[in-house]
């Protein structure tokens, strides 16, 4: 069977998920298109899906029957509409992050998914598919010994000047806030967050970079720097120090040259190509499990846990460094 699927949000993610279901994965047609941008949908449609229908809204494209699964790859703000609206109509979603911007949204999806009995909902958290994470869950679960710190770092080369200080947190941050809590097999009690002095390509309204240190419930400290203007390149940091040993996060691989008496590598720009075959992996989990009729990897739960998390730190970048904690309620069973 191969599995019709509606994108809402054709944006830069939604254009590049559509390229992979039709041109990298097998399984699955992009059927419907939707975006309040109808020129968006317009351009996907024309470039990768020219037989996909365009549909005026959102709903309107989870309702119609030729549409067996979706793609929820529209603004953060504007996810929670679409899942619980996919969850009422039984069809399975991949939302990308963040699941909501609140803890109480991601709280509201949560609750619908249980009561509708059934997991339909993946987040887009494509790391716990990223072959080096996996090689350090493996290295960290089998030979450090257990984990006692985590040095990390989330590096893009600028951000728009829309980007404001909490983006750093709900926008990027959040994608180590969940790889952690899989890695370490932990969840958080507290956050707190430093700044240095500001980066000088920052923007006035942006506090850049920021340290954000996570502790967990097994004691373990996360100290994440992000940095949204580092400048150089698209840079992803992972070093975790356990009883036994020490192990690091692979670098992505690249051609060692040896050129004018320098040695010399690159280092990419863009999240796109950093994670290019975790995407694809996780967009074919997503296409084995919804042809099933429902959804694995990372869970509701998980963007609600994410969504609690992220609003801690935010609370946390007002309170000069001191912490707030981080509690979660008792996790359903549908989530064990
Ligand atoms: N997993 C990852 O590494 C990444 C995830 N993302 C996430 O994907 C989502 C989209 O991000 P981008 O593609 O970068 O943004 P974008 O701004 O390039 O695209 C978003 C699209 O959604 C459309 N849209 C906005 N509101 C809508 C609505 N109510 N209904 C239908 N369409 C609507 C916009 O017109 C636009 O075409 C965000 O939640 C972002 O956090 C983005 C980049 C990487
Ligand atoms: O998810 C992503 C973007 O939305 C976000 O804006 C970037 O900071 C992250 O590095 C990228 O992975």
């Amino acid at each position: 069977m191969t599995l019709n699927i509606g994108v809402i949000g054709c944006g830069m993610i939604g254009r590049d998920h559509t390229r992979r279901l039709q041109q990298v994965l097998a399984g699955a047609q992009v059927v419907a298109l939707s975006d309040v941008n109808q020129a968006n949908a317009e351009g996907v449609q024309k470039d990768f899906a020219p037989n996909a229908r365009i549909y005026a809204t959102g709903e309107e494209l989870i309702a119609a029957p030729e549409v067996h699964a979706v793609l929820v790859t529209s603004w953060g703000a504007t996810h929670e509409p679409y899942v619980l609206a996919a969850i009422a109509a039984g069809k399975p979603v991949f939302c990308e992050k963040p699941l909501a911007t609140t803890a109480e949204g991601a709280r509201r999806i949560v609750e619908a998914e249980v009561q509708f009995g059934k997991r339909l909902v993946q987040v887009g958290f494509m790391r716990r598919y990223d072959a080096g994470y996996l090689a350090l869950k493996e290295a960290v679960d089998k030979h450090t010994g257990a984990p006692i710190l985590v040095h990390a770092a989330h590096r893009n080369p600028a951000v728009p000047e829309a980007y404001t200080t909490p983006m750093a947190i709900h926008d990027t941050m959040i994608h180590e806030i969940d790889v952690f809590r899989w890695l370490l097999n932990d969840d958080y009690v507290s956050a707190r967050v430093l700044y240095p002095r500001n980066a000088a390509r920052s923007h006035t309204k942006l506090r850049d970079p920021q340290v954000v240190v996570l502790e967990t419930a097994k004691g373990v400290l996360i100290d994440v720097e992000i940095f949204v203007n580092c400048h150089y390149g698209y840079d992803i940091q992972c070093e975790v120090v356990g009883e036994d040993g020490v192990a690091s996060l692979p670098e992505p691989m690249t051609v060692d040259m040896r050129l004018g008496a320098k040695r010399q590598s690159t280092i990419l720009t863009d999240w796109k190509d950093r994670f290019v075959a975790s995407y694809d992996v996780e967009l074919n989990d997503f296409i084995g499990a919804a042809t099933a009729g429902g959804a694995t990897g990372p869970s509701s739960w998980d963007g609600y846990a994410a969504a609690v998390t992220a609003d801690a730190c935010v609370a946390a970048q007002s309170t000069s460094g001191e912490a707030v904690a981080i509690a979660l309620p008792v996790r359903p069973a549908l989530y064990a």
